[in-house]
């Protein structure tokens, strides 16, 4: 990507007000020690609360992840000739600012690598065996991290068997749709600065992710942020910046876990601000089910808690599958609300007059 872009494209770049010191989280930011006692209860409460939360005790190897940055950063700056022989992105391979096919456009480069199984898929090749390498190295660690997680959604939700929602996305047989993404943002281009010091570009814009979860590693670069809810049913929220710690990951609830839980868990809209000096990397793995996975609240949530003669909870959502869910995504626009048009309408209320 050439860091100074003409002002044409920047034009097409929305820009965003820089967040002040005061969108920071404080102590407020969900923060699960993977490894305690409890952990599953605390999974289940930051889901709910805030649709993401921070992973500390992970058991991933510096090294690991070490790893496989330095080959993003490696490719990344490599020429944009060898860049542009793996892209366009359709969407898997390198794309440059164009985020899908819909008009979306970012302050970032990027790698959308498919995953078959436990490690990339053939059908669409990694630039070079050493980053081959290094993503099968971290994908075998992020599928680990995403069971644990799952496994303890499950449970903190009183879901059995435990497996439940793991093996939809990491299990044995099942042909899950999981995919690696490698962005960079190079830092916010000096011209914009110097004309407008209070604006930054849009790396990522606003969305939510499609899948059941997704985990994300960056740099020590800031630049994510996340809509905090103050009531969600007005709509009403605020962006707020999450501080970066490259020894930690973040997990983000995706559409699909919203609609499993029945709308308990909430997928959290985030987006991405291009820094003013420094270029932000970051990893994510996202893990969806297979494309035939049926996506509908679990039967276990509807009905506990149900006493006899009274009915079960019913499911906010019309019945369909990720396929179904995928397609309707990537036909749709970043910042739309994927899940609007599978809402099911409330059934009317009794008229007490009539
Ligand atoms: C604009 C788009 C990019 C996206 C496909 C979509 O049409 C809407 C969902 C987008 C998203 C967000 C999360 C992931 O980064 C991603 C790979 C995904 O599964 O859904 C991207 C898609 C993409 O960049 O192709
Ligand atoms: O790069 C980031 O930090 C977030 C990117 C993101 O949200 C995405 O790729 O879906
Ligand atoms: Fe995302």
């Amino acid at each position: 990507m050439v860091v100074l872009a003409k002002p044409a494209a920047l034009e097409q770049i929305s820009l965003v007000r820089s967040p002040s010191v005061e969108d920071n989280f404080g102590a407020g930011l969900p923060v699960v020690d993977l490894a305690a006692d409890g952990a599953a209860g605390e999974v289940v409460r930051a889901c709910e609360r805030f649709g993401f939360f921070k992973v500390v005790s992970h058991g991933v190897g510096e090294g690991v992840v070490g790893r496989l940055e330095a080959e993003a950063v490696r490719f990344f700056a490599s020429p944009q000739a060898a860049k542009d022989a793996h892209g366009p992105a359709s969407p898997f391979g390198y794309g440059s600012k164009r985020i899908g096919r819909n008009g979306d456009m970012g302050w970032l480069e990027y790698l959308l690598l498919a995953i078959d199984g436990a490690s990339l898929s053939r059908s669409s090749p990694a630039p070079s065996s050493s980053l081959r390498d290094a993503a099968n190295k971290y994908v075998g660690a992020m599928r680990g991290m995403a069971r644990t997680v799952l496994e303890m959604v499950a449970e903190g939700l009183g879901v059995a068997p435990r497996g439940a929602l793991a093996d939809m996305v990491v299990g044995d047989g099942a042909a899950s749709d999981q995919i690696l993404r490698l962005n960079h943002y190079p830092p916010c281009p000096p011209l914009l600065q110097n004309l407008m010091p209070n604006c930054s570009p849009t790396g990522f814009g606003e969305h939510t992710d499609p899948q059941l979860i997704s985990i994300l590693h960056s740099n020590s670069t800031s630049g994510l942020q996340v809509a905090l809810h103050h009531d969600a049913d007005a709509g009403d929220h605020q962006w707020v910046t999450v501080p970066p710690d490259p020894a930690s990951f973040l997990v983000i609830v995706g559409d699909s876990l919203q609609v499993m839980t029945n709308g308990r868990m909430r997928s959290v809209r985030h987006r991405v601000v291009a820094n003013k000096l420094k270029s932000r990397v970051s990893m994510i793995y996202f893990g969806g089910p297979p494309l035939e996975q049926r996506i509908a609240p679990l039967r276990q949530l509807l009905v506990a808690g149900v006493g006899d003669g009274e009915e079960e909870e019913q499911s906010r959502y019309e019945e369909f599958t990720w396929g179904e869910y995928k397609k309707a995504a990537y036909l749709s626009r970043l910042s739309d609300n994927g899940l609007a048009p599978f809402h099911r309408q409330p059934p009317p209320v009794a008229n007490p007059l009539a």
